[in-house]
Protein backbone atom coordinates (compact mmCIF):
# COMPACT_ATOMS: atom_id res chain seq x y z
CA UNK A 1 0.00 0.00 0.00
CA UNK A 2 1.13 3.63 -0.86
CA UNK A 3 -0.41 6.22 0.76
CA UNK A 4 -0.47 9.73 -0.71
CA UNK A 5 1.90 11.64 0.81
CA UNK A 6 1.09 15.15 2.25
CA UNK A 7 3.80 17.33 -0.26
CA UNK A 8 3.32 20.20 2.94
CA UNK A 9 6.30 18.03 4.48
CA UNK A 10 8.34 20.18 2.24
CA UNK A 11 7.64 23.65 3.58
CA UNK A 12 9.99 22.44 6.68
CA UNK A 13 12.80 24.13 4.78
CA UNK A 14 10.17 27.28 5.04
CA UNK A 15 10.35 29.09 8.36
CA UNK A 16 8.00 27.22 10.56
CA UNK A 17 4.83 29.39 11.45
CA UNK A 18 4.70 29.44 15.67
CA UNK A 19 1.39 29.17 17.44
CA UNK A 20 -0.43 32.55 18.71
CA UNK A 21 0.89 31.29 22.07
CA UNK A 22 4.68 31.11 21.31
CA UNK A 23 4.76 34.89 20.23
CA UNK A 24 5.53 35.01 23.84
CA UNK A 25 8.68 32.68 24.03
CA UNK A 26 12.27 33.93 24.21
CA UNK A 27 13.66 33.11 20.99
CA UNK A 28 16.22 30.72 20.63
CA UNK A 29 19.23 32.38 20.39
CA UNK A 30 21.65 29.27 20.84
CA UNK A 31 23.03 27.61 18.06
CA UNK A 32 20.64 24.89 16.45
CA UNK A 33 21.17 21.29 16.20
CA UNK A 34 20.40 20.37 12.48
CA UNK A 35 18.80 16.94 11.66
CA UNK A 36 18.61 16.21 7.84
CA UNK A 37 16.00 13.29 7.66
CA UNK A 38 14.95 11.22 5.05
CA UNK A 39 12.18 9.00 5.04
CA UNK A 40 11.91 5.59 3.12
CA UNK A 41 8.20 4.09 2.73
CA UNK A 42 5.66 6.55 3.06
CA UNK A 43 2.61 3.91 3.41
CA UNK A 44 0.43 4.21 6.63
CA UNK A 45 2.68 4.41 9.35
CA UNK A 46 5.41 6.53 7.47
CA UNK A 47 2.54 8.86 6.72
CA UNK A 48 1.54 9.11 10.47
CA UNK A 49 5.42 9.50 11.20
CA UNK A 50 4.85 12.42 8.52
CA UNK A 51 2.24 13.82 10.14
CA UNK A 52 3.92 14.12 13.51
CA UNK A 53 7.46 15.44 12.31
CA UNK A 54 5.65 18.06 10.76
CA UNK A 55 3.64 18.97 13.79
CA UNK A 56 6.44 18.87 15.95
CA UNK A 57 8.75 20.86 13.90
CA UNK A 58 8.12 24.44 15.50
CA UNK A 59 7.86 22.90 19.16
CA UNK A 60 11.92 20.67 18.39
CA UNK A 61 12.87 24.09 16.62
CA UNK A 62 12.71 26.02 19.82
CA UNK A 63 14.10 23.57 22.00
CA UNK A 64 16.89 23.69 20.10
CA UNK A 65 16.46 21.21 17.19
CA UNK A 66 16.01 21.79 13.25
CA UNK A 67 14.22 18.91 11.78
CA UNK A 68 14.83 19.23 8.12
CA UNK A 69 12.59 16.93 6.35
CA UNK A 70 14.30 16.44 2.87
CA UNK A 71 12.80 13.51 0.98
CA UNK A 72 10.59 10.66 1.01
CA UNK A 73 11.61 7.75 -1.00
CA UNK A 74 8.38 5.48 -2.59
CA UNK A 75 8.50 1.71 -4.40
CA UNK A 76 9.30 3.65 -7.25
CA UNK A 77 9.01 7.11 -6.87
CA UNK A 78 10.69 9.70 -4.88
CA UNK A 79 10.39 13.08 -3.80
CA UNK A 80 13.45 15.76 -2.87
CA UNK A 81 13.66 18.76 -1.41
CA UNK A 82 16.70 21.02 -1.78
CA UNK A 83 18.08 23.94 -0.12
CA UNK A 84 19.85 24.12 -3.60
CA UNK A 85 18.29 26.11 -6.07
CA UNK A 86 19.72 24.68 -9.02
CA UNK A 87 19.27 20.99 -8.11
CA UNK A 88 15.56 22.46 -7.61
CA UNK A 89 15.61 23.85 -11.06
CA UNK A 90 16.98 20.46 -12.53
CA UNK A 91 14.13 18.78 -11.81
CA UNK A 92 11.45 21.04 -12.37
CA UNK A 93 11.52 22.54 -8.68
CA UNK A 94 11.24 21.44 -5.45
CA UNK A 95 8.30 18.92 -4.43
CA UNK A 96 8.83 16.86 -7.69
CA UNK A 97 8.66 13.15 -7.88
CA UNK A 98 11.12 11.54 -10.12
CA UNK A 99 12.29 7.40 -10.32
CA UNK A 100 12.87 5.92 -6.86
CA UNK A 101 16.77 5.30 -6.25
CA UNK A 102 18.16 4.64 -2.83
CA UNK A 103 22.12 5.61 -3.54
CA UNK A 104 20.86 9.15 -5.03
CA UNK A 105 18.20 9.14 -2.05
CA UNK A 106 21.11 8.85 1.05
CA UNK A 107 23.52 10.88 -0.61
CA UNK A 108 20.67 13.98 -0.64
CA UNK A 109 19.91 13.44 2.59
CA UNK A 110 23.83 13.30 3.83
CA UNK A 111 24.33 16.08 1.61
CA UNK A 112 27.99 17.24 1.57
CA UNK A 113 28.21 19.63 4.51
CA UNK A 114 29.15 17.52 7.44
CA UNK A 115 25.05 17.85 8.89
CA UNK A 116 23.68 15.01 10.66
CA UNK A 117 21.52 13.09 8.55
CA UNK A 118 19.27 10.32 9.60
CA UNK A 119 17.45 7.85 7.05
CA UNK A 120 13.80 6.33 8.35
CA UNK A 121 12.92 3.01 6.60
CA UNK A 122 9.32 2.88 6.97
CA UNK A 123 8.87 0.06 4.44
CA UNK A 124 8.89 -3.71 4.91
CA UNK A 125 11.32 -4.43 2.22
CA UNK A 126 14.49 -6.69 2.20
CA UNK A 127 15.93 -4.26 -0.68
CA UNK A 128 15.63 -1.29 1.92
CA UNK A 129 17.21 -3.37 4.81
CA UNK A 130 19.61 -4.35 2.90
CA UNK A 131 21.33 -0.77 2.58
CA UNK A 132 21.30 -0.21 6.65
CA UNK A 133 25.30 -1.27 6.91
CA UNK A 134 26.28 0.95 3.79
CA UNK A 135 24.85 4.14 5.35
CA UNK A 136 25.46 3.49 8.58
CA UNK A 137 29.24 3.39 7.72
CA UNK A 138 28.37 6.36 5.58
CA UNK A 139 27.86 8.36 8.85
CA UNK A 140 23.96 8.59 8.42
CA UNK A 141 22.16 7.46 11.38
CA UNK A 142 19.34 4.87 10.86
CA UNK A 143 15.57 4.35 12.61
CA UNK A 144 12.90 1.56 11.45
CA UNK A 145 10.03 -0.48 12.42
CA UNK A 146 11.34 -2.97 9.93
CA UNK A 147 11.94 -5.74 11.41
CA UNK A 148 13.50 -7.64 8.58
CA UNK A 149 17.23 -6.35 9.52
CA UNK A 150 16.69 -7.35 13.36
CA UNK A 151 15.81 -10.99 12.80
CA UNK A 152 17.03 -11.64 9.09
CA UNK A 153 20.61 -13.04 7.91
CA UNK A 154 22.87 -12.95 11.34
CA UNK A 155 25.95 -12.33 9.32
CA UNK A 156 23.89 -8.92 7.77
CA UNK A 157 23.03 -7.93 11.41
CA UNK A 158 26.71 -8.17 12.45
CA UNK A 159 27.61 -6.27 9.93
CA UNK A 160 25.21 -3.63 10.29
CA UNK A 161 26.40 -3.38 14.21
CA UNK A 162 30.01 -3.11 12.77
CA UNK A 163 28.98 0.04 10.74
CA UNK A 164 28.08 1.91 13.79
CA UNK A 165 31.80 2.31 14.82
CA UNK A 166 31.15 5.33 12.01
CA UNK A 167 29.66 6.66 15.48
CA UNK A 168 26.13 6.61 13.41
CA UNK A 169 23.47 4.85 15.28
CA UNK A 170 20.82 2.21 14.49
CA UNK A 171 17.65 2.44 16.72
CA UNK A 172 14.42 -0.34 16.27
CA UNK A 173 12.18 0.19 19.21
CA UNK A 174 9.42 -0.06 16.99
CA UNK A 175 9.73 -3.48 15.75
CA UNK A 176 8.67 -5.12 19.24
CA UNK A 177 5.20 -3.94 19.95
CA UNK A 178 5.06 -0.76 18.27
CA UNK A 179 5.41 2.49 20.41
CA UNK A 180 5.56 0.33 23.82
CA UNK A 181 8.83 0.79 25.41
CA UNK A 182 10.05 -3.08 24.81
CA UNK A 183 13.86 -3.32 23.22
CA UNK A 184 14.93 0.18 25.33
CA UNK A 185 13.14 -1.59 28.54
CA UNK A 186 15.27 -4.90 28.21
CA UNK A 187 18.70 -3.01 26.62
CA UNK A 188 18.00 -1.18 30.34
CA UNK A 189 17.55 -4.24 32.25
CA UNK A 190 21.12 -6.13 30.67
CA UNK A 191 22.61 -2.56 30.97
CA UNK A 192 22.29 -2.12 34.46
CA UNK A 193 23.68 -5.77 34.98
CA UNK A 194 20.20 -8.11 35.20
CA UNK A 195 20.31 -11.33 33.01
CA UNK A 196 17.35 -12.23 31.15
CA UNK A 197 15.96 -15.43 32.04
CA UNK A 198 12.76 -15.50 30.18
CA UNK A 199 10.42 -13.47 28.18
CA UNK A 200 6.61 -14.68 27.19
CA UNK A 201 3.36 -12.51 26.61
CA UNK A 202 0.90 -11.30 23.47
CA UNK A 203 3.46 -9.80 21.09
CA UNK A 204 0.89 -9.43 17.92
CA UNK A 205 -1.69 -6.64 18.02
CA UNK A 206 -3.17 -7.86 15.10
CA UNK A 207 -4.19 -11.01 17.07
CA UNK A 208 -4.44 -9.90 19.95
CA UNK A 209 -7.13 -7.52 18.29
CA UNK A 210 -8.83 -10.75 16.28
CA UNK A 211 -8.58 -12.92 19.44
CA UNK A 212 -10.55 -9.60 21.04
CA UNK A 213 -13.46 -9.26 18.59
CA UNK A 214 -13.59 -12.70 17.41
CA UNK A 215 -17.14 -14.03 19.19
CA UNK A 216 -18.84 -15.86 16.22
CA UNK A 217 -21.16 -13.40 15.34
CA UNK A 218 -18.79 -11.88 12.01
CA UNK A 219 -16.40 -14.14 9.36
CA UNK A 220 -12.82 -14.32 11.15
CA UNK A 221 -12.02 -13.03 7.30
CA UNK A 222 -14.06 -10.12 7.86
CA UNK A 223 -12.01 -9.57 11.16
CA UNK A 224 -9.04 -9.80 9.31
CA UNK A 225 -9.96 -7.12 6.59
CA UNK A 226 -10.74 -4.59 9.21
CA UNK A 227 -7.43 -5.07 11.12
CA UNK A 228 -5.90 -4.52 7.61
CA UNK A 229 -7.50 -1.26 6.94
CA UNK A 230 -7.00 0.11 10.35
CA UNK A 231 -3.42 0.09 9.69
CA UNK A 232 -2.57 -2.76 12.54
CA UNK A 233 -1.99 -5.84 10.05
CA UNK A 234 1.74 -6.23 8.36
CA UNK A 235 1.72 -4.89 4.68
CA UNK A 236 0.69 -8.74 4.04
CA UNK A 237 -1.79 -9.97 6.89
CA UNK A 238 -0.85 -13.62 6.52
CA UNK A 239 2.68 -12.28 7.94
CA UNK A 240 0.91 -11.81 10.90
CA UNK A 241 -1.61 -14.93 11.10
CA UNK A 242 1.24 -17.19 10.07
CA UNK A 243 2.67 -15.97 13.33
CA UNK A 244 6.03 -15.30 11.13
CA UNK A 245 5.75 -11.39 13.08
CA UNK A 246 5.92 -12.30 16.31
CA UNK A 247 8.52 -15.32 15.74
CA UNK A 248 10.71 -12.09 14.15
CA UNK A 249 9.86 -10.11 17.35
CA UNK A 250 11.20 -12.77 19.36
CA UNK A 251 14.29 -13.36 17.38
CA UNK A 252 14.65 -9.43 17.82
CA UNK A 253 14.66 -9.81 21.78
CA UNK A 254 16.68 -12.72 21.83
CA UNK A 255 19.58 -10.99 19.96
CA UNK A 256 18.94 -8.00 21.75
CA UNK A 257 19.87 -10.34 25.04
CA UNK A 258 22.70 -11.93 23.11
CA UNK A 259 21.03 -14.62 22.32
CA UNK A 260 21.91 -16.50 18.87
CA UNK A 261 18.33 -16.78 17.87
CA UNK A 262 17.18 -17.51 14.50
CA UNK A 263 13.73 -17.84 12.91
CA UNK A 264 14.48 -21.22 11.93
CA UNK A 265 14.74 -22.11 15.68
CA UNK A 266 11.25 -21.12 16.62
CA UNK A 267 8.34 -23.04 16.51
CA UNK A 268 5.40 -21.19 14.94
CA UNK A 269 1.78 -22.35 15.01
CA UNK A 270 0.13 -21.09 11.57
CA UNK A 271 -3.78 -20.06 11.00
CA UNK A 272 -2.70 -19.75 7.15
CA UNK A 273 -3.95 -22.95 5.72
CA UNK A 274 -1.40 -24.28 2.67
CA UNK A 275 -3.95 -22.71 -0.37
CA UNK A 276 -3.69 -19.61 1.24
CA UNK A 277 -0.13 -19.39 1.84
CA UNK A 278 0.78 -20.42 -1.75
CA UNK A 279 -1.17 -17.70 -3.24
CA UNK A 280 0.42 -13.68 -4.09
CA UNK A 281 0.03 -11.20 -1.51
CA UNK A 282 -3.32 -9.74 -3.69
CA UNK A 283 -5.27 -13.25 -4.49
CA UNK A 284 -4.58 -14.11 -0.53
CA UNK A 285 -6.56 -10.82 0.35
CA UNK A 286 -9.84 -11.81 -1.71
CA UNK A 287 -9.33 -14.94 -0.67
CA UNK A 288 -9.36 -14.95 3.45
CA UNK A 289 -12.10 -16.36 3.59
CA UNK A 290 -10.66 -19.32 3.37
CA UNK A 291 -9.69 -19.32 7.46
CA UNK A 292 -13.27 -19.05 8.41
CA UNK A 293 -13.61 -22.48 8.94
CA UNK A 294 -11.22 -23.54 10.73
CA UNK A 295 -11.55 -20.06 12.90
CA UNK A 296 -15.17 -20.66 13.62
CA UNK A 297 -14.34 -24.27 15.35
CA UNK A 298 -11.69 -22.61 17.59
CA UNK A 299 -13.75 -19.52 18.93
CA UNK A 300 -16.60 -22.38 19.31
CA UNK A 301 -14.29 -24.67 21.14
CA UNK A 302 -13.39 -21.75 23.38
CA UNK A 303 -16.79 -20.81 23.98
CA UNK A 304 -17.68 -24.01 25.47
CA UNK A 305 -15.01 -24.76 27.68
CA UNK A 306 -15.41 -21.24 29.29
CA UNK A 307 -11.72 -20.14 27.80
CA UNK A 308 -10.31 -17.40 25.76
CA UNK A 309 -8.48 -17.43 22.68
CA UNK A 310 -5.10 -15.72 22.96
CA UNK A 311 -2.08 -15.69 20.96
CA UNK A 312 0.77 -15.98 23.08
CA UNK A 313 4.71 -16.50 22.55
CA UNK A 314 7.48 -17.60 24.28
CA UNK A 315 11.38 -17.36 24.72
CA UNK A 316 13.65 -18.67 27.19
CA UNK A 317 17.51 -18.75 27.45
CA UNK A 318 17.99 -22.46 26.33
CA UNK A 319 16.69 -21.26 22.87
CA UNK A 320 13.08 -22.33 23.28
CA UNK A 321 10.78 -20.19 21.58
CA UNK A 322 6.93 -20.76 20.25
CA UNK A 323 4.22 -18.93 18.64
CA UNK A 324 0.96 -20.36 19.25
CA UNK A 325 -3.07 -19.65 19.55
CA UNK A 326 -4.33 -20.72 23.37
CA UNK A 327 -7.13 -21.47 24.65
CA UNK A 328 -7.11 -19.14 28.26
CA UNK A 329 -9.16 -19.49 31.36
CA UNK A 330 -10.58 -16.24 31.36
CA UNK A 331 -9.04 -15.87 35.43
CA UNK A 332 -6.01 -16.18 33.08
CA UNK A 333 -3.70 -12.25 32.84
CA UNK A 334 -3.71 -12.13 29.26
CA UNK A 335 -7.45 -12.73 29.23
CA UNK A 336 -8.17 -9.44 30.45
CA UNK A 337 -6.21 -7.61 27.76
CA UNK A 338 -8.45 -5.62 25.08
CA UNK A 339 -8.56 -4.21 21.34
CA UNK A 340 -4.53 -4.52 19.93
CA UNK A 341 -2.77 -5.08 23.57
CA UNK A 342 0.22 -6.36 23.97
CA UNK A 343 1.96 -8.01 27.12
CA UNK A 344 5.82 -8.06 27.29
CA UNK A 345 6.61 -9.82 30.53
CA UNK A 346 10.29 -9.79 31.56
CA UNK A 347 11.50 -12.30 33.84
CA UNK A 348 15.00 -11.67 34.43
CA UNK A 349 17.61 -11.89 37.52
CA UNK A 350 16.28 -9.09 39.51
CA UNK A 351 12.56 -9.61 38.33
CA UNK A 352 12.40 -13.71 39.10
CA UNK A 353 9.76 -14.06 41.63
CA UNK A 354 7.88 -10.61 40.14
CA UNK A 355 8.53 -10.45 36.37
CA UNK A 356 8.11 -7.13 34.82
CA UNK A 357 5.09 -6.18 32.95
CA UNK A 358 5.07 -3.69 29.53
CA UNK A 359 1.67 -3.74 28.55
CA UNK A 360 -0.48 -1.35 26.10
CA UNK A 361 -1.32 -0.66 22.63
CA UNK A 362 0.79 -2.52 20.44
CA UNK A 363 -0.18 -1.42 16.70
CA UNK A 364 -1.56 0.87 14.61
CA UNK A 365 0.19 3.83 12.21
CA UNK A 366 -0.29 6.76 15.07
CA UNK A 367 1.12 4.35 17.90
CA UNK A 368 4.05 3.07 15.93
CA UNK A 369 5.47 6.07 14.41
CA UNK A 370 5.60 7.58 18.03
CA UNK A 371 7.81 4.82 18.17
CA UNK A 372 9.96 5.62 15.64
CA UNK A 373 9.69 9.61 16.53
CA UNK A 374 10.70 8.22 19.75
CA UNK A 375 14.03 7.08 18.60
CA UNK A 376 14.66 9.76 16.46
CA UNK A 377 14.81 12.13 19.61
CA UNK A 378 17.02 9.49 21.59
CA UNK A 379 19.55 9.95 18.70
CA UNK A 380 18.78 14.07 18.35
CA UNK A 381 19.42 14.38 21.78
CA UNK A 382 23.25 13.05 21.86
CA UNK A 383 24.20 14.95 18.66
CA UNK A 384 26.81 17.52 18.73
CA UNK A 385 26.06 21.21 17.39
CA UNK A 386 27.82 21.69 14.01
N1 LIG B 1 1.37 -1.14 11.11
C1 LIG B 1 1.85 -1.32 12.33
O1 LIG B 1 1.12 -1.28 13.34
C2 LIG B 1 3.30 -1.60 12.52
C3 LIG B 1 4.14 -1.72 11.45
N2 LIG B 1 5.46 -1.96 11.66
C4 LIG B 1 6.33 -2.05 10.52
O2 LIG B 1 6.31 -0.81 9.84
C5 LIG B 1 6.57 -1.01 8.45
C6 LIG B 1 5.51 -0.30 7.62
O3 LIG B 1 4.25 -0.83 7.91
P1 LIG B 1 2.93 -0.18 7.25
O4 LIG B 1 3.09 1.28 7.15
O5 LIG B 1 1.80 -0.73 8.00
O6 LIG B 1 3.00 -0.81 5.78
P2 LIG B 1 2.50 -0.17 4.41
O7 LIG B 1 2.39 -1.28 3.44
O8 LIG B 1 1.32 0.70 4.65
O9 LIG B 1 3.72 0.77 3.99
C7 LIG B 1 4.93 0.30 3.47
C8 LIG B 1 5.40 1.32 2.45
O10 LIG B 1 6.71 0.97 2.02
C9 LIG B 1 6.77 1.17 0.62
N3 LIG B 1 7.86 0.38 0.07
C10 LIG B 1 7.90 -0.94 -0.21
N4 LIG B 1 9.09 -1.27 -0.75
C11 LIG B 1 9.80 -0.14 -0.82
C12 LIG B 1 11.10 0.19 -1.31
N5 LIG B 1 11.88 -0.75 -1.83
N6 LIG B 1 11.52 1.47 -1.26
C13 LIG B 1 10.73 2.42 -0.74
N7 LIG B 1 9.49 2.19 -0.25
C14 LIG B 1 9.04 0.92 -0.29
C15 LIG B 1 5.40 0.74 0.13
O11 LIG B 1 5.14 1.25 -1.15
C16 LIG B 1 4.53 1.36 1.20
O12 LIG B 1 4.25 2.71 0.91
C17 LIG B 1 6.62 -2.54 8.24
O13 LIG B 1 7.96 -2.94 8.25
C18 LIG B 1 5.90 -3.07 9.49
O14 LIG B 1 6.35 -4.35 9.87
C19 LIG B 1 6.01 -2.11 12.91
C20 LIG B 1 5.22 -1.99 14.00
C21 LIG B 1 3.80 -1.75 13.92
N1 LIG C 1 1.33 -6.32 12.37
C1 LIG C 1 1.99 -6.09 13.61
C2 LIG C 1 2.32 -4.65 13.73
C3 LIG C 1 3.37 -4.42 14.73
O1 LIG C 1 4.47 -4.96 14.66
C4 LIG C 1 1.10 -6.48 14.76
O2 LIG C 1 -0.08 -6.65 14.53
O3 LIG C 1 1.60 -6.63 15.88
Amino acid sequence: MEATVNLAVSSSLEQPSLPPHAAALPMVTARQRVLAVGLVGPGRVGSALLDQLRTAQPRLARAGLELKLCGVAASRRMWLDADDPELNGRYGGAQTWRPSNLDEFAAHVRGDDGRHALLIDCSASEAVASRYAEWLAQGIHVVTPNKLAGSGSFPRLQAIRAACVSGARFRYEATVCAGLPVVQTLRDLLDTGDELLAVEGMFSGTLAWLCHRHNGSRPFSALVREAHALGYTEPDPRDDLSGLDVARKLVILAREAGWALSLEDVQVQSLVPPELAAMSPEEALENLHLLDRAMAREVASAQTQGSVLRHVASLDAKGHASVRLAMLPASHPFAHSRLTDNIVQFTTHRYRDNPMLVQGPGAGPEVTAAGIFADLLRIAESLEVR
